[in-house]
Parts: structure tokens; sequence; C-alpha cells
């Protein structure tokens, strides 16, 4: 709905794809991360899963240019980005959120989002409009008039997730959007950002440890484990993958 209203966000986007080629990442000595390719196209949500330690957020932070690999390259199509700074990459629409997210605590919930979407560049009433169609999509509007400083981890975290999108990326990157949730609000959350995304053709590749529910969430899923790749796929190929089932209904658990 907001494609159909908004006119500075009428453009049909370009659908591209952002790519980790063969990312390595060695701190001192620690190999986090070895060989890992992924990808992530425009319009669809790619969750990276696998236990702890397994180099999720390394691939996150490589992908966002808050680290650079140690080896491999990361392209935007056939751009590369792999010695492109993070506020950089951010300004050519590949945005990261954390986990610890920072709000303007006196604003309301919704002028927080409407202070990012004037940040990037949208007049005050396509910056308010935009942020209606976000306080709705992110069934934020019951609390869209409270202060932001008095809002619970969890609704912080989703505030965080509406003014980085308010500012229209073209990739999204999400590290653990649902922490603290249960599964059902985690599952609500992610079902919303996938229906922005898909009506934006916004990619997003997320975070997540809670296999059902990006199973039931996400278009593809990437596995890793002791820093590589075990799997990547469809969510209904990768159920019954073994090494998958051995990760999270084997020995280790
Ligand atoms: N700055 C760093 N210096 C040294 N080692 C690091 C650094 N960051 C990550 N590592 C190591 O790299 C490996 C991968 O860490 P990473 O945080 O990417 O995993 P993760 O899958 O996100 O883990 P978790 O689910 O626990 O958050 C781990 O062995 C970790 O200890």
């Amino acid at each position: 709905m907001w494609s159909k209203t908004m006119t500075t966000t009428t453009e049909a986007p370009q659908a591209e794809t952002l790519r980790l080629v063969d990312g390595g990442m060695n701190f001192d000595g620690v190999q986090a991360l070895e060989d890992v390719s992924i990808s992530v196209n425009s319009g669809e949500v790619v969750g990276l899963i696998g236990p702890n330690g397994s180099g999720k957020t390394t691939t996150l932070n490589l992908v966002s240019g808050m680290l650079q690999p140690t080896t491999g390259r990361v392209m935007l199509g056939d751009k590369e980005l792999t010695r492109m700074s993070m506020r950089k990459r951010a300004r050519i629409g590949i945005v990261r959120t954390f986990q610890s997210v920072r709000v303007f605590g006196r604003l309301t919930v919704a002028e927080n989002i409407e202070v990012a979407a004037l940040g990037c560049g949208l007049r005050r009433h396509e910056a308010r409009e935009l942020t209606e169609e976000l306080l709705a999509d992110l069934n934020l509007e019951s609390v869209a008039n409270t202060a932001a400083e008095s809002s619970p981890a969890g609704l912080i975290r989703t505030i965080g997730i509406a003014r980085a999108l308010a500012t229209r990326p073209k990739f999204l990157l999400l590290d653990e959007p649902a922490a603290g949730q249960n599964e059902s609000e985690a599952v609500e959350l992610i079902e919303a950002i996938r229906n922005i995304s898909r009506r934006r053709a916004c990619g997003v590749l997320l975070v997540e440890h809670d296999m059902s529910v990006v199973m039931s969430t996400c278009d593809r899923l990437h596995v890793l484990d002791s820093g590589r790749t075990v799997t990547a796929g469809l969510p209904q190929d990768i159920r019954h993958d073994p090494q998958v089932v051995e990760i999270y209904f084997g020995k280790r658990h």
C-alpha cells in the first residue's frame, strides 16, 4: 500500500543481488568464517541460522561493512563493496540494525520513525505518510504517541527496525530482530518484515536463533556451523537435511 500512495517511492526499484563471495574472517588466529558465500535478492528474506559462535554476526558484519573480510568479496550486482565503509554502504541503501538500539527517548515512537524518514530526504508530509504505514505494518499504532524512552526492550528493537525501514533501504541486515520475544511474537514480527520487504522490493538478511521461527517466515535459509556453510536453500528442504537435524536435534541438544 505504501507504494500506491507515496509519490517519492513509486519508482519501480531495480532488482538487485547483494552477495558475500567466498567470505573469510580471521581474528588474530581465530578463523571465525571460512569460504562462506551467501546472496540476498531484492524482495526476499534470507534467514541466517546456526549454533552459538557459528559466524552469523560476523557474516552480517562483513556484508554491512562493519568488518572487512580477510578473504573474499562483497558485491552489489557487479559493483564491489568490499572496502566500502559501513556509512557509505548505508548511503547506497545497505542498512544494518543492531541488537541494542538507540532511540530518541523523549520523542514519541512515531516521531522517532518520522525523524529517520526526514533524515534521508523525504518531505514532511511524505515522512508522515511513510511513518503511518510503518506503524500499521509493524503493529505499533497503539504505542505511536507514547514516549520511546518508556518502551520495553523488544519494542525498542522494533522501533529500530521501523527507523531503518523509514530510510527506504535496498537491503536490510537484521541481527536477531525478535530477540527476547516468544515464538509467536517472533513469527508475527518477521512476517510483518517479510510483507514490507516484498512490497518494497527490499532484500532482508536476518540472524535468528530459533529454527522454527525462520522455517515458517523466511524465503530461504543459510545454515552455518563452526564458520562454514552447512547448507543453504528453501526451508522445506533444509528441514530434512541430515546435517541440520544433527546440529539442531542431534547430540548437541
Ligand atoms: N572480534 C572478535 N575477536 C575474536 N574472535 C571473535 C571476534 N568476533 C567473533 N569472534 C569469534 O568468531 C566466532 C564466530 O562468532 P560470531 O559472533 O560471528 O558467531 P555467532 O554465530 O553470531 O554467535 P552467537 O549466536 O553466539 O551470537 C566465534 O568463535 C567468536 O568467538
